[in-house]
């Protein structure tokens, strides 16, 4: 028997633990969110209701695989007559994560909830798509999220159906595909995920914001990002990027060794092309503690030779030692590249990472995604308005609501 308690002057409702099965059968129920633990109260989970969709709701049945998309903490009974005082004034991101129940995603999902992407005051919804094979994995996810009782994040659903997870989001971190196993190259996984990414790509266009930001990390990358792009023409072209951030990790580290010095002393790492053993990891242009990297390391036959070499096949070598691909360097990676697209890069160093090459001025061809120098800045305009609303009320709005749509500019460089 499901219970609602509503009052009038407030539409929210305390709802009982039976009828929250399934939250997504459950029109009443969509727009519940994750309230996490205080010391005076029990988690659970907060539900706006519209005062004319205001009816007793019926438990649904479970589908037919039994299969339910909320969990424990998810689901349980909350006083939603209790105040719910936000800590922030920003509002929830809505990230999606595909292939949450992989490698990567079991690293990045903990980092995007601790707070360590987004910052410490902005709560996040995470919106996780698996596959069929992957689903009960999925609800393992979504245990291990509720136990770790992160305090930003507030909401989180699990999917296979990408025109149900896509819904709304404001980041797609598009990891989900068939990974390369010991002597595959990563093309020879195209056929395989392209028809993911034309599929996830169309779910996008038809759900997700107008202004979402695509990550593509699956493989090969730069081609599944070219994909989902041409399947998504409501989306800008310049919210979509493949990752080859780790590629420039990876190649900073190298310079570090080779140079003697602490990685934070390498700036401006491009990698041009393809994640694949195409790309060209750029030491000329490198700059170590902000002298050419060339002049530093004065070893220019280990810069020719080698280090390229040893960039381009660096994640071929670590699956044969691991026997699977990089889960965590890759994760991290994925951090550093959102934290480079919503912070103004500084002044004099790039960032590097596989954009739609239309009207690129290395020229590179046309209409394929490739990665190259780009940085993030604010516009002129922005930067104005932020000073003249700075002493007012509207500070607030603009800095949480309005602001991120203008921040997330990309350039080449
Ligand atoms: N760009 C990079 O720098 C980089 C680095 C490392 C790995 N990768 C790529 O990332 C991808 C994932 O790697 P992983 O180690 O996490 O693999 P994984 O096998 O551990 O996880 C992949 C997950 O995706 C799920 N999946 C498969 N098809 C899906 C679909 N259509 N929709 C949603 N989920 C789906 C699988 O069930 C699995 O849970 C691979 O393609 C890998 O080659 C890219």
């Amino acid at each position: 028997m499901a219970i609602a308690e509503l009052s009038p002057s407030y539409p929210r409702a305390r709802v009982h633990p039976s009828s929250l099965s399934s939250r997504f059968s459950n029109p009443l129920l969509s727009r519940c969110r994750f309230v996490p633990l205080r010391p005076s109260r029990p988690n659970g989970v907060l539900c706006s209701i519209a005062p004319n969709q205001i009816q007793v709701p019926v438990a649904p049945p479970a589908d037919s695989a039994g299969k339910k998309e909320c969990f424990g903490v998810f689901c349980t009974t909350y006083d939603l007559k209790a105040e719910e005082k936000t800590k922030s004034w920003k509002s929830l991101i809505n990230i999606a994560v595909s292939g949450a129940a992989g490698m990567i995603s079991n690293h990045l999902l903990f980092k995007l909830a601790s707070g360590e992407v987004f910052g410490s005051d902005q709560p996040i919804a995470l919106k996780l798509l698996g596959s069929e094979r992957s689903f009960q994995a999925l609800e393992g996810v979504a245990m291990e999220l509720e136990d770790s009782l992160y305090p930003l994040l507030r909401e989180v659903s699990i999917g296979i159906d990408p025109y149900e997870v896509f819904q709304d989001v404001e980041w797609a971190l598009l990891i989900g595909a068939k990974p390369r196993g010991p002597g595959m190259e990563r093309a020879d996984l195209l056929d395989i995920n392209g028809q993911i990414f034309a599929e996830q790509g169309k779910a996008l266009n038809a759900v997700a914001s107008r202004n979402a930001k695509v990550l593509v990390v699956g493989n090969p990358c730069n081609t599944n990002a070219l994909i989902c792009m041409k399947n998504a023409p409501n989306i800008p072209a310049k919210n979509f990027h493949a990752l080859t951030r780790l590629d420039e990790n990876r190649a900073k580290c190298q310079l570090a060794l080779k140079a003697g010095v602490f990685y934070d002393k390498v700036s401006n790492v491009t990698i041009w092309g393809n994640h694949s053993t195409t790309q060209v990891p750029d030491f000329l242009n490198a700059k170590i503690d902000g002298r050419p990297a060339k002049e530093v390391i004065n070893d220019i036959k280990w810069l020719e030779e080698e280090f390229t070499n040893i960039i381009q096949n660096r994640g071929g070598v670590l699956i044969k030692k691991w026997g699977r691909s990089s889960a965590a360097s890759t994760a991290v990676s994925m951090v550093d590249a959102i934290k480079s697209l919503i912070t103004p890069t500084p002044e004099g160093d790039w960032f590097s990472s596989g954009v739609y090459t239309n009207g690129n001025p290395y020229g590179i061809a046309e209409d394929i995604v490739f990665s190259m120098p780009c940085r993030s800045q604010v516009c002129d305009f922005c930067v104005l308005l932020d000073l003249l609303l700075r002493f007012s009320f509207s500070y607030l709005l603009w800095r949480n609501y309005f602001s991120p749509y203008f921040r997330e500019m990309v350039t080449m460089s």
